[in-house]
C-alpha cells in the first residue's frame, strides 16, 4: 500500500482518484511546521503540497521512502530540487492547469488598478460617497508591455488584443514571427519601458530576471506607467517601484506576489494608496485548484505504479552503465551550453552538437539533455532539467542536431556546443575532458583557447594592441577582483583579440561598464558557470 501525505489545501475533487485507488492511502495534514513534517514524512511514499510547503533538504532525508514529491501548480521554488535529485526523488508540477486562472487574475489586477477598485470599495463601505478620487483611465488604444511571453503571457496577450490594447512582447525565445501571430509587437524591455502604459510580468525568478525592473529602468521609464507582477516577487524591485511611485513616475502597481511571502506587517506596499495587492491569489480558483490537483495525481500514481510518467522537473535515474561512461563529460556538456547562450545575443532557433573522438560510440542521448539543460537554463529558469530540457526546447521552436565525428585533431574527445539565431549570430564553444586536467574549454567561436571552465569567466574582445593586458588587470585589481588565470586569442598580429580571464568573485557591473570604456576594448563580459 502506498502512502500519500497531502500537506498543503489541495481541491478534495482534484485528488479523488487517489483517494479511490485501491493501492494508495491518502493522509491530509496541512499547516505543518518543518519539524512536524520531518517527524512524520519517513511514512510516506508521496508528498503533494501547493506553495505554502517549503520542501527542504531536512524533509528530504528524513523522507526516506519519497519517492515523488508532486507541486499543484507552476513554480517549484519552494521544493530544493537539487536535494530531491540527489535523492532520486522525482518532482513533478502542473504546468497548465492554472495559466488562464492567472492570466485572469492579472486581467482583474489591471483593470482593478486602471479603476482603483479597491480604493473606492474600501471608502465606499467606510461611509464615505468620493466620486472625485477615483477618476481612471481606458485600457483601449493604451500599451501593454509583457515581459515573459510564455503560456501565462500569451494569454494575457490575447484578452489584452480583445480590450484594443496594443501589445508590445519581450521574451528571449520569442521570435518575430511568433509575435506577429500573436498580435504582438516584438520589443526589447528597453523599449517597453520607454513607451508602455502597462507593463505586466510573467517571467520565472532566476538570477537573469531577479530585479530585472529597478531603478536604472525606473529611471528611463515612461511616466504614468502602470505595473502589474502576477508572477514572482523580485521580477520588480519593490522599494525602487514605491520610490518610482512616490516621485511620480508610476501612476499604480498591482502585486499579487511577494520578495518575501507573506510580507512584513510594515512592508511598504501594504496600505499605499497607489498600490493593490492580493495575497498569491494567482491560481486560486476552483477551476485551477482542480485542474492541477487532477494533473498531479494522475502522475503521482504513475509514478508509485512505475508507470511512464510526465512534467518531471527534476532528474530521473541514467541506465548505470549509461552513467558510468558519459557521467564525467555530464559537467562539462552543460557549462558549454550555458557558456553558448551567455555569449548568444538573440534568440537561438538552432543547437548544433558535434560529439568527436570517444563519445562518437556511444549513445550521448543523456549528454545532449545536459547541454539543451545548460542551453536553456539561461532563460528558463531552474525547472529546466535533463527529463524535460528537450521537450523545452521544442516546444519552444528552438531545433537541436546531433552529429558525430569519428575522429578529432589533438583531442581523445571533443564536444562542440553551436548556437545560430534567427538574425545569423552563430556562437560556437568547444570543450574536451583531458586525462589529469579534467575539463578544458578549447576553442570558443574561431579562436583556439585552453580555458578551465571555473565559476567566474570574464569575456573580453579587443584589437590586439600592447598594453591592453596590463589596462585590464590594474582596473581589475583596483576593484579587488582577483585573476586566477588569463588566456588571449587572436586571429592576426594587430586584428580582433580575445582574453578570457577566470577571477575569484563576480564581478561587479560598474567594473564592467569600466572594463568596455578602456582604449581598444570593444565588449566585456561575465561567463557564469555554476
Ligand atoms: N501568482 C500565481 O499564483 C502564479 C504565478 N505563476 C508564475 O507565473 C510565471 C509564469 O508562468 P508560466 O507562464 O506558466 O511559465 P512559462 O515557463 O510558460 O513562461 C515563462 C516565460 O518567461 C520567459 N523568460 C525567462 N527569462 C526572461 C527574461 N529575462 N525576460 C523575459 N522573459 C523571460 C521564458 O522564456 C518563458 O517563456 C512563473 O513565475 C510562475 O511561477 C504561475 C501560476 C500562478
Ligand atoms: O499554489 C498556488 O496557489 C501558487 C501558484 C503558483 O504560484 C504557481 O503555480 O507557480
Amino acid at each position: 500500500m502506498y502512502k500519500v501525505l497531502v500537506s498543503d489545501p489541495i481541491s478534495d475533487m482534484g485528488i479523488q482518484q487517489l483517494m479511490d485507488a485501491s493501492d494508495v492511502t491518502v493522509d491530509k495534514n496541512t499547516g505543518l511546521t518543518e519539524d512536524e513534517l520531518v517527524a512524520i514524512i519517513g511514512e510516506y511514499d508521496a508528498l503533494l503540497v501547493r506553495s505554502q510547503t517549503k520542501v527542504t533538504e531536512r524533509i528530504m532525508s528524513a523522507g526516506t521512502r519519497l519517492k515523488v514529491i508532486g507541486r499543484a501548480g507552476v513554480g517549484v521554488d519552494n521544493i530544493d530540487l537539487e536535494a530531491a535529485t540527489q535523492r532520486g526523488i522525482i518532482v513533478i508540477n502542473a504546468p497548465d492547469g492554472n495559466t488562464i486562472t492567472t492570466c485572469e487574475h492579472t486581467f482583474a489586477m489591471m483593470m482593478a488598478l486602471a479603476r482603483h477598485i479597491p480604493q473606492a470599495y474600501a471608502k465606499t463601505i467606510g461611509g464615505t460617497w468620493d466620486r472625485k478620487s477615483f477618476l481612471g483611465v481606458e485600457l483601449r488604444n493604451k500599451t501593454l508591455g509583457v515581459l515573459g511571453m510564455g503560456r501565462i503571457g500569451s494569454e494575457v496577450a490575447k484578452r489584452a488584443k480583445a480590450f484594443g490594447m496594443n501589445i508590445l512582447g519581450y521574451d528571449p525565445f520569442l521570435t518575430e514571427d511568433r509575435a506577429a501571430k500573436q498580435g504582438v509587437k516584438l520589443a526589447s524591455v528597453d523599449e517597453i519601458i520607454r513607451n508602455a502604459d502597462f507593463m505586466t510580468v510573467h517571467t520565472p525568478l532566476t538570477p537573469e530576471t531577479r530585479h530585472m525592473i529597478s531603478k536604472p529602468q525606473f529611471e528611463v521609464m515612461k511616466k504614468g506607467m502602470r505595473i502589474i507582477n502576477c508572477a514572482r516577487g523580485g521580477v520588480i524591485d519593490e522599494l525602487a517601484l514605491v520610490k518610482a511611485i512616490d516621485e511620480g513616475i508610476v501612476a499604480g502597481a498591482a502585486f499579487d506576489v511577494f520578495e518575501a511571502e507573506p510580507p512584513a506587517q510594515d512592508h511598504p506596499f501594504l496600505n499605499h494608496p497607489k498600490i493593490i495587492v492580493t495575497p498569491h491569489l494567482g491560481a486560486s480558483t476552483v477551476e485551477a485548484q482542480e485542474n492541477v490537483a487532477i494533473d498531479v495525481s494522475e502522475q503521482v500514481l504513475h509514478i508509485l505504479r512505475d508507470e511512464p510518467f510526465k512534467n518531471a522537473v527534476n532528474m530521473p535515474p541514467v541506465a548505470p552503465s549509461v552513467m558510468n561512461k558519459l557521467q564525467p563529460y555530464f559537467g562539462l556538456g552543460e557549462k558549454l551550453g550555458s557558456f553558448a547562450a551567455q555569449i548568444t545575443t538573440q534568440a537561438v532557433r538552432e543547437i548544433h552538437v558535434e560529439y568527436a573522438g570517444d563519445l562518437s560510440e556511444d549513445d550521448t542521448q543523456p549528454l545532449t539533455r545536459y547541454i539543451l539543460k545548460g542551453v536553456l537554463r539561461r532563460h528558463l529558469g531552474s525547472d529546466v532539467n535533463i527529463v524535460n530540457s528537450m521537450h523545452l526546447a521544442k516546444s519552444r521552436d528552438v531545433g537541436f542536431v546531433v552529429t558525430k565525428a569519428p575522429a578529432t585533431k589533438g583531442f581523445t574527445n571533443l564536444i562542440s556546443v553551436t548556437l545560430k539565431t534567427q538574425d545569423g549570430e552563430e556562437r560556437r564553444v568547444a570543450g574536451t575532458l583531458l586525462t589529469g586536467y579534467g575539463e578544458r574549454v578549447v576553442r570558443l567561436d574561431q579562436f583556439p583557447v585552453d580555458v578551465a571552465p571555473d565559476a567566474y569567466q570574464l569575456l573580453i574582445s579587443h584589437n590586439d594592441k600592447p598594453g591592453i593586458i596590463g589596462r585590464v588587470g590594474t582596473l581589475l585589481g583596483q576593484n579587488d577582483v582577483n585573476i586566477a588565470s588569463m588566456q588571449v586569442g587572436r586571429k592576426v598580429i594587430g586584428g580582433e583579440a580575445i582574453m578570457i580571464l577566470t577571477v575569484d568573485k563576480a564581478v561587479p557591473k560598474n567594473v564592467l561598464i569600466e572594463l568596455a570604456g578602456l582604449p581598444d576594448l570593444n565588449t566585456a563580459q561575465e561567463i557564469v558557470l555554476e
